[in-house]
């Protein structure tokens, strides 16, 4: 993977920015190069074929629990180190993390992030993704690894907006999806394949004003 470097300062994140501010929700269709996105799809394909994915839970420390009547998907977490397509990806995050606390003063700390691998069937209901007992996830961005999605395929991100509409976001491969995310409800609708994401949350400190 060649070293990238996108600036802070780069069209595409200000445009996040912005969409964020005006409307609490970005959509990017083609926001990863082609080469990153199979790289990253091949990673979380690897960690699936070894068993290192796991079923997720629902909410945090000794509460977690498995449920996959709420959400089906498996996940591993991605550190930095653990393969050059991650870096690259943790990379660009770091330049749109810089974008979104200059431009909107948003104060984000760090990033979290998994891949997820939602199997035929597998759906995660209505949710925030915010904890009850901890507000420090602040934006949620959702990167799609999936080649060729079809419309009938199903497995649309479905984002609950402020105004009362709906908007289905297809997980097409390349595809970034960006929310507040203490206001936007949001649900993964199940597909008729297998449906790779790489999740990431931006975080400020825990306890510190919106
Ligand atoms: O994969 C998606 O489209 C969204 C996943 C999600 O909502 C979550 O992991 O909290
Ligand atoms: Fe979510």
């Amino acid at each position: 993977m060649p070293p990238m470097h996108i600036s802070s300062d780069h069209p595409l994140l200000l445009r996040i920015a912005d969409d964020l501010a005006t409307h609490g929700w970005s959509q990017q269709s083609i926001f990863l190069p082609q080469a990153l996105t199979a790289e990253l799809a091949g990673e979380c394909r690897r960690r699936s074929a070894t068993g290192e994915l796991t079923p997720a839970g629902i909410g945090r420390g000794e509460q977690q629990q498995v449920q996959e009547g709420i959400r089906g998907d498996c996940i591993d977490w991605l550190e930095p180190g653990q393969c050059a397509s991650g870096d690259a990806y943790l990379a660009l995050m770091e330049s749109l993390r810089q974008a979104l606390n200059r431009e909107l003063f948003l104060g984000l700390e760090e990033l979290e992030s998994h891949f997820a691998l939602y199997p035929p069937g597998a759906y995660y209901q209505r949710h925030l993704d915010r904890f009850r007992d901890d507000d420090s996830r602040t934006v949620s961005a959702v990167l799609y690894l999936n080649e060729a999605w079809q419309p009938d395929e199903g497995g649309e991100l479905r984002l609950y907006l402020p105004d009362g509409r709906v908007h289905d976001v297809v997980p097409q491969g390349g595809c970034l999806a960006c929310f507040l995310s203490a206001d936007i409800p949001h649900e993964v609708l199940p597909a008729t394949r297998e449906r790779l994401s790489l999740t990431g949350w931006f975080r400020r400190r825990a306890g510190a004003p919106r």
